[in-house]
C-alpha cells in the first residue's frame, strides 16, 4: 500500500511560505514525496499548476502534474511582508486540517510553513507556537519536545518558547529525564536507531566546574542521569556546553538534550541552516518544519523573483516521509 500523502500548512500568507511550497512541489514531483498543501492557491505564482482536492486521498493522482491544495482561503488581501491579524483565522484552520488529516492516518505527516508568533497573538492566539499548538490538538499538552536535527547533529530541548530565566526556574530532573525518554524512543521509533546514545548538556560554565560555578549540575543533572542509566538508556553528561558540539564530541552522541532554547538551536543553525529541520516528538503525529521563520523581509509572494532559499523545507518533506516510512517499518516489527 503506498503511504499516506504528507499534508503542508499554508503558514504566514504573507511571508515566504507560499512562494517555498511552489518550488518545493516543483522539486518533488517526480518523487515518491507525495504532499498535498492546506492554504489559499491566490497565493501562488502563474509558474506553479494546481488543483483543488477535497480529500488528500486525491492528492497522489494528480501530484506529478499539479500541486494538490485543499483551500483555506485567506479573508484579507495578502501583501507579502505584511502580514495582519486578520488572516490568522485561515493560518491558523490550516494547522487544524492538518493535524485532523494526520490523527485519522489520512496524511503521513504534518509539515508547518513558518508562522509569526507575535502576529497569531495579536489574533487572540493563545499558544507561543506551533509546537504547543500541535500538542494541545493532539491532547498531549506537557508530552511535546522539540528536536532540530540537521545530518550533522540532532538537539531536544527541555524548555521550548520561555525566557531563559524561566527555563532555569523550570529545569529539573524529572524534567530530563522525561525528555530524555521521549527523544530515545523517538530515535527508535522515527529514526531506526537501535541503542541511541544521548548526551545531557550542561547547564553553567565547564558544566559547572565540580559546583564551583553552579550547582545544578549536581543537584539536578546527575540524579538525572542516574535514573536514565537506571533505565537502561545509553547516556553520558553533563557535558560542558561549550564543547558538547564539536565534530569530536558529537561523534559520542546520537542527540544532544539541551536545557534551554538557543543553547541547541544555536548548533543546528550555524551548522545548517539551509538543511535544518525542527521535528516535534512525544506526539502521536510525526510534525516537522523548516528551521528558519517567516523571512517577512524577503518575502516576494506570487510572480515575484523569489530569492528565499527552499532547501529547510525541502529537508523538513523528505525527513517527514522518512519517518513516516521508518516509524510503519518499527510498528510492523512490534506486531
Ligand atoms: N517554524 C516556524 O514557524 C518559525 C521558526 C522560526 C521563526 N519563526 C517566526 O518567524 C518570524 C521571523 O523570525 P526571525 O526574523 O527571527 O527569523 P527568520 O528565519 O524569519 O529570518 C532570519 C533571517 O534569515 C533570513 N531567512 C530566513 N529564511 C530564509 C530562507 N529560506 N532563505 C533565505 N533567507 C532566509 C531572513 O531573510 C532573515 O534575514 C518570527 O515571528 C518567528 O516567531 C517561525
Ligand atoms: N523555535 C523554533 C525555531 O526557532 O526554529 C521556532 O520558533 C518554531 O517553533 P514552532 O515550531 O513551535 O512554531
Amino acid at each position: 500500500m503506498k503511504a499516506a500523502p504528507l499534508a503542508l500548512t499554508m503558514g504566514d500568507p504573507a511571508g515566504i511560505g507560499p512562494e517555498l511550497t511552489g518550488r518545493v512541489w516543483q522539486a518533488l514531483r517526480d518523487t515518491g514525496c507525495v504532499f498535498f498543501w492546506i492554504g489559499d492557491p491566490t497565493l501562488l505564482g502563474e509558474a506553479i499548476v494546481w488543483q483543488e482536492i477535497t480529500h488528500p486521498a486525491e492528492a497522489r493522482a494528480c501530484f506529478a502534474h499539479a500541486l494538490p491544495v485543499q483551500r483555506v482561503s485567506c479573508p484579507e488581501v495578502v501583501q507579502p511582508g505584511k502580514p495582519s491579524p486578520q488572516n490568522a483565522p485561515a493560518v491558523i484552520e490550516s494547522i487544524k486540517q492538518a493535524v485532523h488529516y494526520s490523527l485519522a492516518g489520512q496524511a503521513g505527516a504534518v509539515v508547518t510553513n513558518p508562522i509569526a508568533k507575535h502576529v497569531l497573538a495579536a489574533a487572540g492566539f493563545p499558544h507561543p507556537g506551533h509546537t504547543e499548538f500541535l500538542a494541545s490538538l493532539c491532547k498531549a499538552s506537557g508530552q511535546e519536545v522539540m528536536m532540530l536535527a540537521c545530518p550533522e547533529l540532532k538537539v531536544a530541548l527541555t524548555s521550548i518558547h520561555v525566557s531563559l530565566q524561566q527555563a532555569i526556574k523550570c529545569l529539573s530532573a524529572e524534567r530530563i529525564v522525561e525528555v530524555s525518554k521521549i527523544t530515545a524512543k523517538a530515535l527508535k521509533r522515527d529514526f531506526g536507531l537501535t541503542n541511541p546514545r544521548l548526551a545531557i548538556a550542561g547547564l553553567n560554565p565547564h558544566a559547572g566546574e565540580h559546583g564551583m560555578m553552579g550547582d545544578e549540575e549536581v543537584r539536578i543533572i546527575r540524579p538525572a542521569i542516574e535514573v536514565l542509566t537506571k533505565e537502561g538508556i545509553n547516556v553520558i553528561g553533563p557535558m560542558p556546553p561549550d564543547t558538547m558540539f564539536s565534530a569530536a564530541v558529537r561523534s559520542h552522541y546520537d542527540a544532544a538534550i539541551c536545557l534551554y532554547h538557543d543553547q541547541g538551536l544555536i548548533p543546528v543553525k550555524t551548522l545548517d541552516m539551509a538543511g535544518g529541520v525542527n521535528i516535534t516528538l512525544g506526539l502521536p503525529i510525526i510534525r516537522t518544519s523548516p528551521d528558519h521563520g517567516t523571512a517577512f523581509d524577503i518575502a516576494v509572494g506570487r510572480g515575484g523573483k523569489s530569492r528565499a532559499d527552499c532547501s529547510s523545507l525541502l529537508s523538513a518533506m523528505r525527513m517527514a516521509h522518512d519517518m513516516a516510512h521508518q516509524r510503519a517499518v518499527t510498528e510492523s516489527h512490534c506486531k
